[in-house]
Parts: structure tokens; sequence; C-alpha cells
């Protein structure tokens, strides 16, 4: 912890942008993460607003914008496509060669209930799977609302940054102010849409998971980890309350890098336990689940699959896609 003041990873307050923000004295400031290895306590949520009422005002509103973002390039060389996101072509489309490979019996393993309301789906995502959701990622990435460095405590730059590069489908989540945005209000950028081979795969591995209810993603986070990334421990609770209350889950992708995923029922590092999510991996929480506190402690260099590399030239780290319901 460095600098209390000037970093903070505060997603899941436990307020929903339709309610008022509240102040609790009692809940303690997100842990943040960072990519340089180093973990940052977050201002008091009363810090936080001060540093955002002008977003909590204009949450609906096209923004101006004060500064743009660079565009950051998962797949740094060039790709072997030169298609653009609108035109990428997925040929097997995605999950044909999921249902492909189940009908010829070398299925994924069997859901792996972690705990009540968490499944994880070993190596559920096809390599060819993994190289077009790679591929989309970059083109969604490098355009308008693509992959841009999160940053806390001002909006003119200067402040303390995340050590992930961040993009939102759907709608843009803001970590200043812990609520979902039409526009994301650094920029003035509206999120791309979720790709609708992306809202298959996500129903069809909550249907493959067989205990949580189905949901209609309308947010997903994208985020980027580089081999030293992080994630505090801290809880996704800025969808509805009528999402929450029905414990819709949160579906999450990994690609890339395997990592350290922590989980627990509380905020303490010391009582997490740790699941190496590894690529191809999906993991499902909601249910009892729905609330469970959670983290990345560690990306483990070298150990993303070599094809997948060859086929995305994806740099060093890892990829994970998080699909709620507001
Ligand atoms: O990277 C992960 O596995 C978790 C990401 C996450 O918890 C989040 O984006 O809210
Ligand atoms: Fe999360």
């Amino acid at each position: 912890m460095k600098n209390e003041k000037s970093a903070m990873y505060r997603r899941g307050r436990g307020w929903s942008p339709s309610t008022p923000l509240p102040f609790n004295p009692s809940q303690p400031a997100r842990v943040a993460a960072t990519g340089d290895g180093d973990i940052a306590c977050g201002a008091s949520e009363q810090e936080g607003r001060k540093t955002c009422s002008s977003v909590d005002d204009d949450k609906n509103m096209k923004m101006p914008q004060p500064h743009s973002h660079d565009p950051f390039d998962i797949c740094p060389r060039p790709s072997p496509s030169k298609q653009t996101a609108a035109t990428v072509v997925l040929k097997p489309p995605l999950l044909v060669t999921n249902r492909e490979r189940r009908k010829q019996g070398g299925g994924p393993s069997p859901p792996q209930v972690v705990r009540p309301g968490m499944i994880l789906l070993k190596s559920y995502i096809s390599l060819s799977d993994q190289v077009s959701i790679v591929k989309i990622c970059r083109e969604l990435g490098m355009g308008s609302g693509g992959f841009y460095q999160p940053g806390y405590g001002d909006v003119d730059g200067e402040g303390a940054k995340l050590h992930l590069k961040m993009m939102c489908l759907g709608r843009h989540w803001d970590p200043l102010s812990s609520q979902y945005t039409d526009y994301r209000p650094s920029d003035g950028d509206k999120p791309p849409q979720i790709p609708p081979d992306f809202h298959r795969l996500v129903r069809d591995a909550i249907a493959q998971a067989q205990t949580l209810p189905p949901i209609k993603p309308d947010i997903c986070i994208v985020n980027f980890y580089s081999q030293s990334g992080r994630l505090g421990l801290h809880q996704d609770k800025d969808e509805s309350q009528e999402s929450l209350r029905q414990g819709l889950p949160v579906v999450s992708f990994s690609i890339g890098d395997s990592a350290n995923f922590l989980y627990g029922d509380s905020r303490d590092v010391d009582k997490a336990q740790t699941l190496e999510l590894q690529s191809g991996d999906v993991l499902i929480f909601g249910g009892k689940s729905r609330n469970v506190f959670h983290g990345v402690s560690a990306i483990h260099p070298r150990t993303a699959p070599i094809p997948l590399l060859q086929q995305t030239n994806l740099r060093p780290g890892r990829l994970n896609l998080t699909f709620r319901q507001f």
C-alpha cells in the first residue's frame, strides 16, 4: 500500500446507479490492483466522491473529452488478418468447434463445483474460439471505446493508474464512481456492443454449468493483465439490485497466461482460497456465490498455449472477460 488517496480499485461498492451513493464508513476501501506488483488501497468513498462528482451527474450524457486514450494493442505485431472488427468472419463460428468437439466425445471436462454457486468449466473454450475471442478483443480494443488505462482520483491523467488495461462492452463500468454509464466519462466514447458470438458462448457455458440461471449479458468487462498484473479482492456489486437478488451469475473467460484467482467470504486475503485459472477456463459465480469476494493475485508468465500465441500474437499476459446482466 503506498498512497491511500491516489489509487483505488472500487469495483462493486454495493450500490446501484439508480440509488443515491451512500457513504458507508464501516465498509473498508477497496484494495487496488496494480500491474507493478504494488497493491494500493482506495480512498474512503467520501473522498472518492469528491473526485468524481461530475461523473455522477452526467452518467448518461456524452461527456466533454478531457483527454483521449492511446490505443492499446493486445496483439502488437501485425495480425495475420488485416480485417477490421466489422468484417472479422469467424470460421468456423464460435461455438461450432465446441459443439463439434462434444459430439466427437472429446468435450470439456464436467463442471466442477468450487463452492455452492461457483462452477468451473475447465478447458471449456476451444483453442480456435480463444483465437477468435482474442482477435475480436484486439480489434474492438484498438477502436473507439477500446482498451484504456483506468486512472483513479482525477480525470486529467495525473492520478495514480491501475496497471491493467480495461475495455467495457455494452455499458461502461466507471472505476471512479463504481457505476455503469452509457459513455466513458474520460473521453466520451461509447462502449462497443457485445459481439453476438460472445452471447452464444456465455449462454452455452451457463447451460453446461447446469445449476445457475441464464443471463442476457448487457455488460462485459474485458481486462488485460500484464504479467505483473493484479486485482484486489472485491465483490461485483454494481449490477442492479434485481440482478444481485436473483443471483444472476457472472461468467468469466480466461485466455492467455494462467492466473491465481482468489476467492472467499471476506476481503481478507489471508482467508481467501486460490484457484488456478488457465487459458480456456470458464468460471461462473452466481446464486450463493454471487457476492463472493474475488481477485487475481498473480499471473504466471509464459503459461499461455503456444498455438494461441502463434495464431494471435497475444502479448504476454492474460485476457479476462466477465459478462454480467445489469
Ligand atoms: O480477472 C479475473 O479473473 C477477475 C476479473 C474481475 O473480477 C472483474 O473484472 O471484476
Ligand atoms: Fe470482479
